[in-house]
């Protein structure tokens, strides 16, 4: 298996999805990945179900929403009514964090938790078997554009280390900074899915570089 790319809207042209959302269809793109933000639990606001539920039944590809909202378990039902695959919960937003992941998968989606940067993968030994996925944010979560944060090739280390001892399947992806430099340090480190958004975006031949990012 390759190296799996999740393209983050947040950075797409907001005038002009259709488009945006056409480019990915026809580029090598694995999921799209959509973040979702409450001006509460990060600085910032983005979209919400209305643009989630005409995404869908623009593209084929599962959708990846990574929920930067406080009370995550709140939405289960609206995030699943939109198709979803993968609903992304912060670990820092869920105090039972359990019972939110065993809701998700009730609900027919794949359960995936987010660290923030300043949160050990520690936190993850007794959740990891029940999880789809482990979302490690490489910058604190608010916007696109910042810049990576170098502790998250040893945290990708250490995560993909607890998997090997644990022996689940859970993917790694990582999400926040990543260009084709900071991408192959972390594919190195373990990470199976890199979500990246102003690097495609900002590209002027986003497909290309979707495509090169697939390489690492
Ligand atoms: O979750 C977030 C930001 O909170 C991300 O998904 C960003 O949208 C990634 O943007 P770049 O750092 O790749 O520009
Ligand atoms: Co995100």
């Amino acid at each position: 298996m390759g190296t799996m790319v999740a393209p983050s809207l947040l950075a797409a042209n907001f005038l002009n999805l259709e488009r945006d959302i056409e480019m990915l269809n026809r580029s090598e793109a694995d999921w799209i990945h959509l973040d979702i933000m409450d001006g509460v639990f990060v600085p910032n606001i983005s979209f919400g179900f209305p643009v989630i539920d005409l995404l869908k039944k623009a593209t084929q590809k599962p959708l990846d929403v990574h929920l930067m909202i406080v009370q995550p378990e709140k939405f289960i039902n609206e995030i699943a009514a939109t198709g979803a695959t993968y609903m992304n919960v912060h670990y820092e937003a869920c105090i039972h964090l359990h019972r939110v992941v065993q809701e998700i998968r009730k609900k027919g989606m794949k359960p995936v938790v987010t660290l923030n940067p300043h949160t050990p993968v520690s936190v993850l030994e007794d959740i990891l078997p029940d999880l789809d996925m482990v979302l490690l944010m490489s910058v604190n979560p608010g916007f696109g554009g910042q810049q990576f944060i170098e502790h998250s090739v040893r945290k990708t280390a250490m995560l993909k280390e607890m998997i090997l001892r644990q022996q689940t399947s859970t993917l790694i992806e990582v999400d926040g900074g990543i260009n084709l430099e900071t991408g192959k340090r972390l594919v190195d480190a373990g990470a199976d899915v890199l979500v990246a958004g102003s690097f495609v975006f900002s590209s002027e031949h986003p497909e290309e570089t979707i495509h090169q990012l697939k390489m690492l």
